[in-house]
């Protein structure tokens, strides 16, 4: 459990189960397919005693090491790329989230100073452009939801024909702010900068892009895909059993539209990830049901290339500020949500472990309780960093060479679907990328580091 008192909000899914420990511990080690009763005994250490033990702990963080060498191998991979944010405008007033910033402070009458930004699709190409040639493979944006944009030009004639928009479908004029963000398919096509990898458009930030249509979430994605888009984020997941979401994000989509958004991306032929963000009011119960629905969307469509366990931020969020909660998970609890991920999700490949999320220190020690992916170089950050987390906006290559030498595993450069893998060989430094459009092997940020990293 974590820093939230679960009485309080009166839940019905309670960790409370008909197996044992020992049961389902003999079924993870066995590769049988868990069922949700044998996956909160093993995220809870056995329902049977309170608090966590630490020697059965342990026994499940060796099963899931074990999973994840069957699985995968040793190897860590990685992906050269770069997070550009297009807005932090955004309306929907999720509790655990201080990314975004109210969009009625961004409109031209207001002189709010109201620290956030909007970026037009010219400033977006730069500081793709940027990047790419430093040699970047992907560029990864998610943003707030921003009341101007919209999929594309005939998207705004439909909004603009409403009567009362504004009220109806989250839909004010560009006119009313003094940046126009254009719309997705401007911004998409102006981060395919030389064919880099754009991976963006959550299924919240698809909804979006369909609001007040009636276009399937597949047609919306065809036409994304059509702009550049080549994968999408599975953001927007949190905890995705509705009885949180009514706690910590009341405004947004659902678990089935949640879902729905993934199915279509991935009918559209694009593949996603799938996130969890966990730590905060939930209960060990709902964050197997999470994985439930998970592994059940990946048995239907199979598109899901990595699951990212995202460990919430607590410190300047709403959550943490109305007293819902008075921290995030434990490192036990951390530890063992990643390896009964790796555990519960058999047809999932990849877990990723986030230095942004848990620092360094951390995110090694979850490559060995079933983690083996160490997520990307990123080059900015804002989300963690707004919400109050420490650990910096980037690592080099160099600094990935050492972090997972020092743990005796073999780093490999990624792509972002994992096909293509370029193993890296330690000695033969500095590092940089190789499978960017523009990349040459020269180190991304030549021999820089990142002074919010120092020694965690
Ligand atoms: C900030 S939103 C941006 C994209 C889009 N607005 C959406 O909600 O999908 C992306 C994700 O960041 C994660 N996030 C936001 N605040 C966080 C926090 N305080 N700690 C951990 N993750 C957080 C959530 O999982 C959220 O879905
Ligand atoms: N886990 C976090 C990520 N993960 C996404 C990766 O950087 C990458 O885009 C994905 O693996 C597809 O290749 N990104 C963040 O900014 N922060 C995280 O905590
Ligand atoms: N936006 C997420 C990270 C993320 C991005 C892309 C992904 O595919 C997965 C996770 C965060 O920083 O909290
Ligand atoms: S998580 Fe996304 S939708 Fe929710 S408030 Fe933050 S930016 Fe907006």
């Amino acid at each position: 459990m974590t820093g939230a008192a679960h009485d309080d909000f009166g839940f019905d899914h309670v960790p409370e189960t008909d197996q044992s420990f020992e049961n389902a511990l003999a079924k993870a080690r066995a590769g049988e397919r868990l069922t949700v009763d044998d996956g909160v005994e093993l995220i809870t250490t056995g329902t049977d005693r309170e608090g966590i033990d630490a020697a059965r702990k342990e026994l499940v963080l060796e099963a899931a090491d074990r999973r994840r060498a069957e699985m995968v191998g040793d190897d860590v991979t990685f992906v050269a790329n770069l997070n550009n944010n297009v807005t932090t405008a955004c309306n929907t007033g999720c509790l655990f989230c201080n990314f975004k910033n109210t969009a009625h402070l961004f409109e031209s009458d207001s002189d709010a100073d109201h620290g956030g930004f909007t970026k037009t699709p010219a400033e977006s190409r730069d500081i793709v452009a940027d990047a790419v040639e430093m040699g970047i493979y992907e560029v990864t944006s998610v943003s707030g939801l921003h009341p101007a944009l919209v999929l594309d030009e005939e998207h705004r004639e439909i909004l603009e024909s409403s009567d009362n928009p504004a009220a109806e479908v989250n839909y004010k004029p560009p006119e009313a702010y003094d940046t126009d963000p254009a719309s997705y398919a401007e911004q998409l096509s102006a981060m395919s900068v030389d064919g880099a990898h754009v991976h963006s458009m959550t299924p919240e930030e698809a909804s979006h892009a369909k609001r007040g249509t009636d276009w399937t979430y597949e047609e919306v994605y065809r036409r994304l895909a059509d702009a550049g888009l080549d994968s999408a984020p599975g953001t927007a997941a949190e905890i995705l059993v509705p009885e949180v979401r009514e706690v910590i994000c009341p405004g947004k989509i659902g678990t089935d539209e949640w879902v729905a958004g993934m199915e279509g991306a991935m009918k559209a032929g694009l593949d996603v990830t799938a996130t969890i963000m966990y730590g905060h009011v939930e209960t060990e119960k709902h964050r197997v049901l999470h994985l439930d629905v998970i592994r059940d969307l990946q048995d239907r469509y199979g598109g899901i290339t990595e699951f990212v366990p995202l460990s919430f931020i607590h410190q300047n969020t709403p959550l943490y500020d109305r007293g819902l909660v008075t921290g995030g998970a434990s490192d036990d609890e951390d530890e063992l949500l990643v390896a009964v991920s790796r555990l519960y999700l058999d047809n999932v490949e990849h877990i990723q472990s986030s230095w942004v999320k848990f620092g360094n220190a951390k995110a090694l020690k979850l490559l060995n309780c079933g983690a083996d992916d160490l997520m990307g170089t990123i080059l900015s950050e804002e989300i963690t960093k707004r919400a109050g987390g420490g650990f910096g906006e980037f690592r080099s290559f160099d600094d990935y060479v050492d972090m997972i030498t020092a743990i005796g595993r073999r780093p490999v450069e990624r792509s972002t679907d994992y096909r293509t893998r370029r193993p890296i060989d330690p000695d033969d430094g500095p590092h940089g990328p190789m499978l960017g459009p523009r990349a040459d092997g020269t180190p991304l940020l030549d021999g820089r580091r990142d002074p919010a990293t120092a020694d965690d």
